[in-house]
């Protein structure tokens, strides 16, 4: 934990950040145990807070079938007041928090001051929008908050147009938008929870809603919600493809360990290796491609490119052996080979430290030990370019702007090939995901396979027990 806290100090936490990392950091803050219900409860009372001291002989509550709107259901209710404009039906609402609130309002609605609507377009409002025309009014953003995706579809395109115009001919309108700006809307306040995201314009109000810090910092199922989807429709290939580089004539089990990890993950798997591995193996699952000798050495590097250059990722470093031949092939594959390679175990030990580069498309996988090889200074680490995963019993993820902490994971994982395992499996995610996201779902769902397995069988698991848990643990989160 003590490198954990230097890292801490040493990578500046983000001000503002993405839609996409604030809906990982609210999976997991739900993963921490944090429920959703109670956030959107805090975040709509954020909102009313901010309107209740406005003056106004309107309040229209326009909300969308997301959690966005389901913030605004909170809103409206705390307020008790207003019109509640769902655009869409009832049962196009997302999710059981969203739905649930606006069972709450249904309860209401005979009685109270609150009047509910479900719309399927602009032309279901005008009335009201008309009235508007005339009226101290304050329109809620309840629409689209973090959830936007791509451009901005009816009807809520003409609906945002509509309060543009709105604005301009009655100057009493008062425009607050929940957490995001739906679409251009020019909003006169924002209150958007836990950071500010990057796509918030205009007057913006954070507000803490709950959400734990650590969330930010704790790799949950927020990280694996954050993968990309395996396309239903692809063929053979697109998945991913990765390369094992590795093996030798002391180590042979390491690359298939790290390919049958990665396999879980990609369609296509290849295995360069020194005959006495290639030749054992009857894995009909691989590519393969053999080299005599019984070490990698720098002859073999410009074999090794030219495969390498019909794969995604490289895998490098399993197996391999820590001697003068694999020094002088790693370094000089490193200095030729410019895509993504995932470097572990003995490739970690034979890289020249002062004369490498520690590129974004690198990810190393060092336990402490092979760490303290890599002299990486903490001090310097915003010339870290490349995501380390620091192995131990909490996995520290870490780059130059980015650090997050895996608790999965038990004492059993120390069995022999469970870092093979981690390599190959983060090389997959690798194929088609960003750096750092593979790295901390790679760690999480290697030790969550751990976890698994320690409840069936206490600490006698195997590594190909670990690589046979990995689709259940995708499955369960996927
Ligand atoms: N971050 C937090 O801690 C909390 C966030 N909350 C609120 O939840 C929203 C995010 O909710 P989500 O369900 O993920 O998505 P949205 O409601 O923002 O939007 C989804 C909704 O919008 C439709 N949609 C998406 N893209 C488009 C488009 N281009 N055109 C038209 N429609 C689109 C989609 O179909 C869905 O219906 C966050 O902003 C917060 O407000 C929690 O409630 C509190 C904690
Ligand atoms: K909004």
């Amino acid at each position: 934990m003590e490198i954990f806290n230097i890292l801490k100090e040493k990578i500046k936490e983000k001000d503002v950040i993405t839609p996409k990392e604030m809906a990982i950091i609210d999976d997991n803050a739900e993963y921490l145990g944090v429920q959703k219900i109670l956030l959107m409860e805090n975040a709509g009372k954020a909102v009313y807070d901010k309107i209740k001291n406005i003056e106004a002989e309107e309040y229209i509550f326009l909300c969308g079938t997301g959690n966005n709107g389901g913030d605004g259901f909170v809103a409206a209710r705390h307020l008790g007041r207003g019109i509640v404009i769902l655009i869409g039906k009832e049962s196009e609402i997302k999710t059981y928090e969203a739905r649930e609130n606006f069972k709450i309002l249904k309860n209401l609605a005979e009685f109270g001051n609150i009047k509910i609507m479900e719309i399927r377009g602009f032309d279901d409002i005008e009335d009201i929008f008309e009235s508007l025309k005339e009226k101290k009014a304050v329109i809620v953003d309840a629409m689209i908050g973090t959830g936007i995706k791509g451009e901005l579809r009816e009807p809520y395109r003409t609906i945002v147009n509509k309060i543009k115009e709105l604005k301009k001919i009655n100057k009493n309108i008062f425009v607050v938008s929940v957490d995001v700006e739906t679409g251009n809307l020019e909003s006169d306040l924002t209150i958007t929870f836990h950071k500010r995201k990057t796509i918030n314009k205009g007057n913006v109000i954070v507000e803490k809603i709950g959400i734990p810090k650590e969330a930010e910092y704790i790799v949950g199922w927020g990280d694996l919600k954050a993968l990309k989807k395996r396309d239903k429709n692809s063929h053979k290939g697109q998945n991913g493809k990765v390369l094992i580089i590795g093996g030798s004539k002391d180590f042979f089990g390491a690359p298939i360990l790290a390919g049958l990890a990665a396999l879980k993950v990609v369609d296509l798997v290849g295995i360069l290796s020194v005959n006495c591995v290639i030749d054992k193996l009857n894995h009909p699952e691989f590519i393969m491609y053999k080299v005599e000798d019984n070490y990698l050495s720098a002859q073999h590097v410009d074999y090794a490119l030219n495969i390498a250059k019909k794969y995604d990722v490289v895998v490098l470093g399993s197996g391999l052996s820590n001697n003068n031949k694999t020094k002088s092939f790693v370094n000089e594959f490193l200095s030729k080979y410019d895509k993504k390679v995932i470097i572990d175990a003995d490739a970690i030990k034979v890289i020249d430290y002062d004369n490498i580069e520690f590129s974004e498309s690198y990810i190393f996988t060092p336990h402490k030990k092979e760490f303290e090889y890599m002299k990486i200074d903490l001090n310097n680490i915003e010339k870290v370019k490349s995501t380390i995963v620091l192995k131990g019993k909490y996995d520290i993820i870490f780059n130059s702007n980015n650090l997050k902490i895996n608790k999965t994971g038990n004492a059993g994982m120390t069995v022999g090939g469970s870092g093979d395992v981690l390599a190959g499996l983060i090389g997959g995610l690798f194929a088609t995901n960003e750096p750092f996201i593979s790295a901390c779902c790679g760690a999480f769902i290697n030790g969550y396979a751990g976890d698994l397995l320690l409840k069936e069988k206490g600490y006698y698991y195997t590594a190909l027990d670990l690589i046979e848990k990995i689709p259940n643990v995708l499955k369960l989160f996927e």
